[in-house]
This record gives structure tokens, C-alpha cells and sequence, in this order.
């Protein structure tokens, strides 16, 4: 014999109004594409990237097509000091010499991607791990950023100006997950180091993806940072770019890549926060959004 006390008969009853709450997000999403922007700081420990690659794997085994573009700066960054090579951030992408950029590829590409491939693949063999230089993914073209009303130079920094999805579009189809580095050629074939959130909302655009959601390590987008009292919940993209040249630090290529998505089609881009375990699947399959959400104007 076994026994059930009737408080565990209640809870596996309250279990079934979350899965059911879940209904109407898997009958939106199921078939569509969805691309999931996992900082660095969301890769914090080995909990939150168990907790993180869990979530990718759930969607897809929901029908939903995940596609994961991940980031890497504070990888990067160690690496760098372990190399004894200096690095700046200008308007929150890094200033990138030819020697920085030799590390950026080797730490986005060969050990962030590696790893979440890896990770992922422990549940079948799921995801395959590329970059903006596979089968012509991305071309970039260098850019400089703006500080104080000044266009500095930051050096092999480059932006997406052109996505071939032809290659990652066979491997979505083919119920394959891609994680994708954001490193890209420019015309010529010399590699740039474009921010992730960059990367992910033109990928997003291409790919006429129905949400972009960026993993990171706030809960949201504050309306009053540093002051961490206030969240915004939701804004619109008139809003957002009325706001854009008041933020702060890796928050401005993190809401310019949000305002770019949406502007170019891509119904909903949300902040969400990486730093709780499960937040993906909390934000994609549950009415209460927790994060800050771009919608059109
Ligand atoms: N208004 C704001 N709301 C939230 N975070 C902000 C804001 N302004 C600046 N930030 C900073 O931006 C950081 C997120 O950007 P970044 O460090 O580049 O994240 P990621 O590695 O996930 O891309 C936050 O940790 C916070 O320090
Ligand atoms: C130009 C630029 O800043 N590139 C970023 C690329 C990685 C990235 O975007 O990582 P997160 O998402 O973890 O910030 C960098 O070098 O750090």
C-alpha cells in the first residue's frame, strides 16, 4: 500500500493549473521561431546554464524552434587579463584591437559556443554550434559608437548589414537547435567583433522570428538606473528611442537591438533575467511577464 497526505493531493492538483496556463503560449508559438540572446552574465554557474539550456531544450520539444545567440563579454574578458591584454568598453561594446579580436573569436567560438553546444546536446544530439563566418551567416561592416556627441573609432567592431539564412534555415527546419557566436566577416573576409544583442536582433529580423528575448543579469530595463526601484514593464518603440541617448553602459546595443527587432518586424523583444533559474519558459509559457517588454508603436 501506498499513501497520499491531502496536502501533496492538492499541490499535484495546483501543478496542473501551470501546465494549463501554458496552453494558449504553446498553441501561439508552436512551429514559430524564436531567438533567445544569452549573455555572459546569465552564464554565471553551472546551475543557471543546466537551468538555461533545460528551457531551450523544453521549447523545442514543445514544437517552438529556439535558435540561441549567445554573448561571452566577461569570458572575454577573463581571458584577456589571463593574456595580459588591455580592454575598453566605448558606449558598451568593447574597443576591439586586431590582438583583442584573435581572443574574441577564440573565446566566443571555440569555448562559450563549445560549451552551450555540449550542454545542450547531453539531451540528444540537438544543437549545432556556428558563427557569423558559416555559410556566410552574417556580413558585417566596421562601426564607431557615439560618446559625448563624438563618433569614436573602436576599432575591428563591426555591425550585421547583411543575414544569409539559408544554411541556418535548413538547420531550423531540420528540428536542429544553432547557437550562434557573434563574430562576422566583412566584405573583404576580415573578421569583427559584433556585440551580441546586435547580432541577435538582426538574426531575429531575418529569420521573421516571432519574439527576440535577451537573457541578462538585471531584471529589467530600470527607469531611473542606478536606482533599481523601478522596472519598466513595457514600452513602445517611440517611447524607447526618445529614451535611447539616456542610457547607460551594455544596457544601449542591449534596447537599440530590442528598438531594431521590433521596428523590422519582430512582434515582441523582451529583457528578461538570466539570473533566475527558468525565466525563459516563465516568460514564454506564463500570462505574467516578468521582464521589460519592447512592442511596437
Ligand atoms: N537602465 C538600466 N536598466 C538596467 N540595467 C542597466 C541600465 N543602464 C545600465 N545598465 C547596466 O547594463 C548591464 C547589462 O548589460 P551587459 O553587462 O552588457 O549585459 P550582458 O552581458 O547580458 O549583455 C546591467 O548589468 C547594468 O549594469
Ligand atoms: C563589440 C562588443 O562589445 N562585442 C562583445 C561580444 C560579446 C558579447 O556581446 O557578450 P555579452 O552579451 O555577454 O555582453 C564583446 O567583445 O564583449
Amino acid at each position: 500500500m501506498t499513501t497520499r497526505t491531502a496536502q501533496l493531493q492538492s499541490e499535484i492538483y495546483t501543478k496542473a493549473g501551470t501546465l494549463i496556463e501554458a496552453l494558449p503560449w504553446l498553441e501561439k508559438y508552436a512551429g514559430k521561431t524564436v531567438v533567445i540572446k544569452y549573455g555572459g552574465n546569465a552564464m554565471t554557474s553551472p546551475e543557471l546554464k543546466k537551468a538555461f539550456v533545460e528551457d531551450v531544450v523544453f521549447l523545442r520539444q514543445c514544437g517552438v524552434r529556439p535558435v540561441v545567440v549567445h554573448g561571452g563579454g566577461p569570458q572575454i574578458n577573463a581571458m584577456l587579463r589571463r593574456l595580459d591584454i588591455p580592454s575598453e568598453f566605448q558606449g558598451g561594446l568593447r574597443v576591439t584591437t586586431p590582438e583583442a579580436m584573435e581572443v574574441v573569436r577564440m573565446v566566443l567560438v571555440g569555448q562559450v559556443g563549445r560549451e552551450l553546444v555540449g550542454l545542450l546536446n547531453v539531451h540528444g544530439p540537438l544543437a549545432i554550434g556556428m558563427s557569423g563566418e558559416d555559410a556566410g551567416l552574417f556580413t558585417a561592416q566596421r562601426r564607431g559608437t557615439l560618446v559625448d556627441g563624438h563618433t569614436v573609432d573602436l576599432g575591428r567592431v563591426g555591425e550585421v548589414v547583411d543575414v544569409n539564412t539559408g544554411a541556418i534555415a535548413d538547420l531550423i527546419e531540420a528540428g536542429r537547435i544553432p547557437v550562434v557566436a557573434s563574430v562576422a566577416p566583412d566584405a573583404h573576409g576580415s573578421v569583427l567583433n559584433v556585440n551580441a544583442d546586435t547580432a541577435a536582433a538582426a538574426l531575429a529580423a531575418a529569420l521573421d522570428a516571432a519574439r527576440l528575448l535577451v537573457l541578462t543579469d538585471v531584471e529589467g530595463l530600470y527607469s531611473n538606473w542606478p536606482d533599481t526601484s523601478e522596472i519598466i514593464a513595457s514600452i513602445t518603440t517611440t517611447e524607447l528611442r526618445a529614451i535611447l541617448p539616456s542610457l547607460a553602459s551594455g544596457m544601449i546595443p542591449k534596447m537599440e537591438a530590442c528598438l531594431e527587432a521590433v521596428e523590422a518586424g519582430v512582434p515582441l523583444a523582451t529583457i528578461v533575467d538570466g539570473r533566475r533559474p527558468h525565466s525563459l519558459l516563465l516568460e514564454i509559457f506564463t500570462d505574467e511577464g516578468v521582464g521589460t517588454m519592447v512592442v511596437p508603436a
